[in-house]
């Protein structure tokens, strides 16, 4: 007869384990106490029921070594009830994300689908397979160079009722973009950004290049912003509303404020198309080719603030004071917009912050606010308490600092020339990928701004125990002021849809250009050489 063990007998591996950990209670009560514990390996507790039962003259030891086996079963059935749930949950979670990256390719592919009944144009059988080939491999990517490609798009029937003119058959034009490396196509681009061949570290990329946009087929449709209550911006708006629609046949898109005015100036413009619905501009980037602006930086701040995903590449000309994002002169229309229209266009990637607000007093995650998107910065301020802010600070969740004074800019590099400037934080190139950390009037001598990487998640926290300044207030690119009250917060990271703007010549001499003519940047009489 096979000789059974006793399951305390030193030569057990589980009781050995048992029986070693705690000398200052008895084998048994240790035993048990130990056996709980590890009864959460899976494996312990297959081994404890496996285990024989004990015969012998303890009966004590007989009956601890059932209850042993009865916890261990029990334990099991949680364990499998608890891995059903989590397989459950993985599966859901797994649809979930499948559903959610459909919906997404679906809405970079322009829009949606059911609701649009948009359709890949047929105008190219060729152009249509490649795409779709494309869009096998990865939506957005097309060839070694490219860094994606959109895909033409045609309207259906049935978006008639929120847009001024009826049915008309607009497409979206497409384009591919390039890296460029000292304005040469670069054939060098790699997706590893750190090698470790044979030991040895190199980088291929530290930061973005000069990206280059080439049209596939021309653009068609154009939307063209104004600054409001400007005679020459009104001016030029009608001119070359007349000049895009008669010598290059593009479709016009404008606000509805823009269509009123030009049809008081003559009922020739009633070609020119707008919405009615503001829930049309969630789609208005499926419809979109180019966006010009005409105005200061407040026009392509209002620009961008208009599309809360991704935005076509901006023309921005300048009609303002200062100009830093409005590389192109008005007087040079006509040329400028030939050479786009033709392309390749240098183009400059500019980064946004996506904000949300999240409410002490929130009972669920849907009360939050958000996402608000912005091309310059988000501030947080005393608003008009007389009071220091009390702001405290995390980066993915280590604290960064307390910030007592006027309050802080979480600035993009674009912003980095605007407010956070003002404040003392560095100018930045616009492809350095980073997020400003610029403190106003701190009260504090060594409170220095600081640029932190582009990939961190920012929250700032009023303090629920900040019983002097109270409140905060937080703005999104120098508009839409909201309160904060003690215990919100505002979380904040990078967005993953930049602004395209277009380059005069490309993006370092553009962004050179602004901070020279800008802010006449370092001038000083140079001192004249020793006689
Ligand atoms: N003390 C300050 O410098 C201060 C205070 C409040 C707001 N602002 C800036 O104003 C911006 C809003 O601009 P607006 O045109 O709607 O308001 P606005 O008309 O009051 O213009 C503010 C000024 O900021 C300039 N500006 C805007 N964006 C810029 C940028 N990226 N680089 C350099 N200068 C820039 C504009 O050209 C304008 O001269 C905010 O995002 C904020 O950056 C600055
Ligand atoms: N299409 C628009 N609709 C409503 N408001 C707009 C529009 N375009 C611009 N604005 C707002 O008008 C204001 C002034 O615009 P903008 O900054 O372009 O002109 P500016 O002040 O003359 O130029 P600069 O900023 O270079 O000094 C900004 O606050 C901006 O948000």
């Amino acid at each position: 007869m096979h000789k059974r063990e006793n399951p305390m007998s030193p030569s057990n591996s589980t009781s050995t384990n048992v029986l070693t950990a705690n000398a200052s209670v008895s084998p048994e009560e240790n035993g048990l106490i130990d056996s709980l514990s590890l009864l959460s390996s899976e494996k312990t507790v297959q081994e404890l029921i496996q285990q024989p039962l004990v015969h012998g003259n303890d009966d004590h030891l007989f009956e601890f070594s059932e209850a042993l086996r009865t916890v261990a079963k029990a334990l099991r059935r949680v364990t499998e009830v608890k891995a059903s749930a989590q397989a459950e949950a993985c599966e859901w979670k797994r649809k979930y994300e499948l559903e959610r990256a459909r919906n997404l390719l679906l809405e970079q592919k322009g829009g949606c689908f059911s609701e649009l009944n948009v359709e890949r144009a047929g105008n190219s059988v060729n152009k249509t397979e490649s795409s779709d080939e494309n869009s096998d491999q990865c939506e957005l990517c097309s060839g070694k160079d490219d860094i994606c490609a959109h895909e033409v798009l045609r309207d259906g029937e049935t978006d008639s009722d929120s847009c001024a003119v009826p049915n008309k058959m607009t497409r979206k034009a497409s384009f591919k973009l390039s890296w460029c490396f000292k304005g040469e196509k670069s054939d060098r681009h790699k997706h590893d950004i750190v090698s470790f061949g044979k030991g040895n570290i190199t980088t291929a990329e530290r930061s973005s290049k000069q990206i280059s946009l080439k049209w596939e087929s021309p653009p068609q449709t154009v939307l063209i912003l104004t600054k409001p209550n400007s005679a020459s911006v009104r001016l030029l708006c009608l001119e070359m509303v007349r000049w895009l629609k008669e010598q290059k046949k593009i479709n016009i898109f404008v606000e509805p404020r823009v269509k009123a005015e030009l049809l008081t100036e003559s009922s020739y413009y009633s070609f020119v198309q707008t919405w009615i619905d503001e829930n049309y501009l969630l789609l208005l980037h499926t419809k979109v080719d180019l966006i010009i602006t005409l105005g200061g930086d407040g026009t392509v701040l209002w620009a961008a603030s208009m599309f809360k995903g991704p935005v076509p590449p901006i023309v921005p000309f300048s009609l303002g004071s200062l100009g830093f994002m409005t590389p192109f002169y008005s007087e040079h229309y006509r040329e400028n917009l030939n050479a786009i229209l033709l392309g390749p266009i240098s183009i400059t990637l500019r980064h946004r912050l996506q904000c949300h607000i999240v409410r002490d007093a929130a009972k669920s995650e849907y009360e939050n606010e958000g996402p608000m998107l912005v091309l310059n910065e988000v501030t947080i301020d005393r608003g008009i308490s007389s009071f220091l802010t009390n702001l405290e600070c995390y980066c993915d969740n280590s604290f960064v600092t307390r910030v007592q004074g006027d309050g802080l800019i979480l600035s993009t590099t674009s912003g980095s020339t605007a407010y956070s400037l003002a404040a003392g934080g560095s100018m930045v190139h616009h492809q350095v990928p980073g997020i400003l950390f610029t403190p106003i009037c701190p009260h504090s001598l060594s409170f220095r701004p600081l640029i932190l990487p582009e990939h961190v998640t920012l929250r700032v926290v009023v303090p629920l125990n900040s019983s002097r300044s109270g409140h905060a207030w937080v703005s999104f690119d120098g508009k839409n002021r909201k309160q904060l009250a003690p215990g919100d917060a505002l979380v904040c990271s990078m967005a993953p849809w930049p602004v395209p703007t277009a380059c005069q010549i490309d993006s370092t001499s553009d962004f050179l250009r602004s901070i020279h003519d800008g802010l006449h940047w370092n001038i000083r009489k140079t001192q004249s050489p020793q006689s």
